[in-house]
């Protein structure tokens, strides 16, 4: 769709590739709507944006507080025409570590953030794509943008709840695609290689260092949010993309050791 004057919810709103989003679809023409659970930054994506973006203080993993905010984003803007799901957590343990089994306060967590608040955005934000006109254009109501991970299928030492949680991203993707095709709302899923984001600043730094010289195959460095904010604004404009998990990551392969 045409992104001029559109309405867009974006979470994870605050920091790295979600950030990155809103300004490439405010670029774009979009009216931002950001979602995080960190007030102090969303006031400072507020301040860059000005009149085109308002931010609400949303927690993805509860459903109250994603429709609260879907209906905040309503009456401030009167649609919700793209989602761009960003929001989440990489808590990481062993699965067995000094004897002791992964904690299910993490298995949870990551879950619930990820997972769960991903489908939590998806579901109320595709009820409020279904009161639009279809678009004069195009035909559709909306587009919902997800974020999975090249971990969904090559998770590292310590993801297996990271890991599991993207791959149920990729795993909703067609599903939740076919279930909302009559309404002319596409579903399309991202999975990122290694991005220069605050999350990735939680890997072990000789850990990403090689993975960076030994995995990742062209350009031979990390992802920039600029280019996965690039793919997002592709995906929203291209009518063609649906159901499916799109990689951007220079070709990272993992090694087995
Ligand atoms: C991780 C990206 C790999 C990319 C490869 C290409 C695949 C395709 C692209 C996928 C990219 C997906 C990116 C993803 O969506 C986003 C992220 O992954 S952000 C990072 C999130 N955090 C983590 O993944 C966990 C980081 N690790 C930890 O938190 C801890 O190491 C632990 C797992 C909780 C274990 O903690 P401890 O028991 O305290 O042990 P140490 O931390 O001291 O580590 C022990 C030992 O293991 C080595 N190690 C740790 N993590 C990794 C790893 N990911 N790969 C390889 N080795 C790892 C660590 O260096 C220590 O080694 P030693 O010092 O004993 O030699
Ligand atoms: N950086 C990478 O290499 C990489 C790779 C693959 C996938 N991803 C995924 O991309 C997305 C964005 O990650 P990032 O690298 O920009 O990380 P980041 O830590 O910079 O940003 C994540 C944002 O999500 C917010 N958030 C966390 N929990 C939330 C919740 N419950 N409700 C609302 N907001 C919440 C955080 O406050 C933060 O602003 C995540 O889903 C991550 O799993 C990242």
């Amino acid at each position: 769709m045409q992104l001029q004057d559109k309405v867009a919810v974006v979470t994870g709103a605050a920091s790295g590739l979600g950030l990155g989003s809103c300004r490439a679809l405010a670029a774009a023409g979009a009216r931002i709507v950001g979602f995080d659970r960190d007030a102090d930054r969303l006031a400072a994506l507020r301040d860059a944006l000005g009149e085109q973006a308002m931010t609400a203080v949303v927690d993805v993993a509860d459903e109250a507080s994603v429709k609260a905010g879907i209906d905040q984003a309503m009456a401030a803007f009167g649609a919700v025409h793209v989602a761009v799901n960003c929001a989440g957590v990489a808590d990481s343990a062993k699965t067995v570590s000094k004897g002791e089994p992964f904690p299910l306060t993490t298995w949870n967590k990551v879950i619930a953030v990820n997972l769960t608040g991903t489908f939590n955005i998806i579901r109320f934000a595709a009820v409020a794509m279904m009161r639009n006109a279809p678009d004069g254009d195009t035909g559709e109501r909306g587009v919902i943008i997800n974020t999975s991970s090249g971990a969904a299928w090559q998770g590292q030492v310590g993801q297996a709840a990271y890991a599991a949680s993207k791959a149920g991203v990729m795993g909703l993707t067609l599903p939740v695609a076919r279930d909302l095709a009559e309404h002319g709302i596409r579903v399309v899923s991202i999975a990122p290689g290694l991005f220069d984001t605050a999350m990735v600043a939680g890997l072990p730094p000789k850990v990403s260092q090689s993975i960076v010289d030994r995995m990742i195959l062209y350009p031979n460095r990390m992802g920039r949010p600029d280019e996965f904010a690039a793919l997002v604004r592709h995906i929203a404009e291209n009518t063609y993309l649906n159901a499916t998990t799109i990689s951007v990551d220079a070709g990272a392969r993992m090694q087995a050791r």
